[in-house]
């Protein structure tokens, strides 16, 4: 639990009889009168609740609220204000986007008092949260996902990665091929060395060689000193091959020799340089394909094809459409200085169930990097993903109907039995394991 500090921002001067009974509830209290210290205070003071009190409302207070009420920051706000100020439309949207609840004057003290003791819990309970996010976020192969199809995928990039033979992924475009290389390279014995990504379709054809396998001083116009080459940067490490079906035709044969005799030649060099690099290859396209069709050698396709692994594409795992969500929030927030945003609607997660994913994983980071910053609501919702409703009227699949039902069910179980792990498994017939691997695949906070 977070300590109980409240940040009084009174008009002018304090209400001494409020103030006793914040007291005696066990608050530390501290005052300001200018909004414009409250941030500053509030970190400075690891301040987990901000108590607004205002005598009168009109726009530009509530444009001054709104400029500071973050409540993404780690504290919880309420509102003490007359009666009236709810009629106001932009002071109600300001509340109810940004406040975690309000109090109307004349003041009941035992509710008031009531209300922020919640907002306190809800504050320490998202502190804990935010805590074991990484734990519940991103694995130690820096991926997210707990559908079967990742489980098989974590378990065959273990199996690769311990061995040194090359490894060729296949997978959609974006749906995380890269990041499966890094993951392979981080569970290998050459972790401590560098991991080289190159990207086959970007490379100029014309500069191709000497990117790659470096050149000499003097070997062409140019060539005004000793080049390594993105192969020798790899010495002791990963060379990850994106695209590799895009690697013009005499380059590959190059790539052959390297990889048969682990020797590179630099352009206009004489010598061959042993190399001790393990490669990775990725590729969007089929490449069994490519080799029927003559554009990719027969030879340097079975000498990648020693192991492979296919990423599957997302919409083969719905299931982590929402953690993956979840994950690219937190780590667009976090390089949002200030937001307002808090997570997503239940039409957001909906519609994102209902969605195909013609782009994978990146597709979805972007539609979360857009929403985070674009949206003026408190929960992104469907158009901030830019997905449209009718997504998640009309073809709302059985995998989201089935999440969210998950979902509810243990979040009313859990509320129901006083969050009591023990009970609320009983009572929804699964083990208490499977209820805890259930609360951190919905993202439900552990009791405590
Ligand atoms: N399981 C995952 N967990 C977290 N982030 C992921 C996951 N899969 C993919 N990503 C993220 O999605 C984005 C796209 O992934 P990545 O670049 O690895 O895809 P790719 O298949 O290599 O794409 P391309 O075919 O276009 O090269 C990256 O930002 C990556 O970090």
């Amino acid at each position: 639990m977070l300590a109980r500090r409240l940040l009084c921002v009174v008009p002018h001067t304090r209400p001494a009889g409020l103030e006793r009974h914040l007291r005696a509830e066990g608050w530390e209290l501290f005052w300001v009168t200018d909004l414009s210290a409250v941030q500053r205070l509030r970190q400075r003071m690891g301040i987990s609740c901000c108590l607004v009190l205002l005598d009168q409302v009109d726009l530009a207070i509530t444009a001054a609220l709104d400029a500071v009420v973050r409540p993404t920051d780690g504290a919880e706000w309420v509102v003490l204000c007359p009666g009236r100020a709810m009629e106001l439309p932009a002071f109600r949207e300001l509340v109810a986007d940004a406040f975690f609840d309000y109090h109307t004057e004349p003041v009941d003290p035992s509710c008031l008092l009531q209300i922020l003791a919640h907002a306190h819990r809800r504050a320490s309970l998202r502190a804990t949260c935010r805590e074991a996010a990484p734990a519940h976020g991103a694995d130690s192969l820096g991926m997210v996902g707990q559908s079967a199809a990742m489980a098989r995928l974590r378990t065959q990039i273990r199996k690769v990665a311990v061995t040194e033979a090359p490894v060729l992924i296949g997978g959609e475009s974006g749906s995380g091929k890269e990041l499966a290389a890094q993951a392979i390279h981080h569970g290998s014995a050459r972790a401590d060395g560098p991991f080289v990504a190159v990207n086959c379709g970007a490379i100029v054809p014309a500069l191709a060689q000497s990117e790659l396998f470096g050149h000499e001083r003097g070997s062409f116009t140019g060539a005004l000193t000793d080049r390594r080459g993105l192969i020798a940067s790899a010495q002791g490490g990963t060379l990850f091959l994106d695209e590799i079906g895009d690697l013009p035709l005499d380059l590959q044969t190059n790539l052959l020799r390297f990889l048969q005799e682990k020797t590179i030649q630099r352009v206009g060099g004489a010598r061959s340089l042993p190399v001790d690099v393990r490669v990775v290859a990725a590729s969007h396209i089929d490449l069994a394909e490519a080799v029927a069709c003559g554009k990719f050698r027969e030879d340097l396709y079975y000498r990648l094809h020693v192991l492979s692994i296919t990423v599957p594409p997302l919409r083969e795992r719905k299931e982590d459409v929402p953690m993956l969500a979840q994950h690219f929030y937190r780590r667009c927030s976090a390089d949002l200085r200030t937001t307002k945003v808090e997570g997503f609607s239940r039409q957001a997660v909906a519609a994102m169930m209902a969605h195909d994913w013609p782009g994978n994983v990146r597709e979805l980071f972007n539609r979360v990097q857009r929403a985070v910053v674009m949206t003026d609501s408190r929960l992104i919702a469907p158009d901030d993903l830019e997905l449209s409703c009718d997504e998640h009227e009309h073809g709302v699949c059985l995998d989201a109907a089935r999440t969210l039902a998950e979902r509810d069910a243990i979040r009313f179980t859990l509320d129901r039995t006083g969050r009591n792990v023990t009970h609320a498994a009983r009572e929804l017939g699964v083990s208490r394991m499977t209820l805890y691997r259930l609360m951190e695949k919905h993202r439900i906070a552990s009791p405590g």
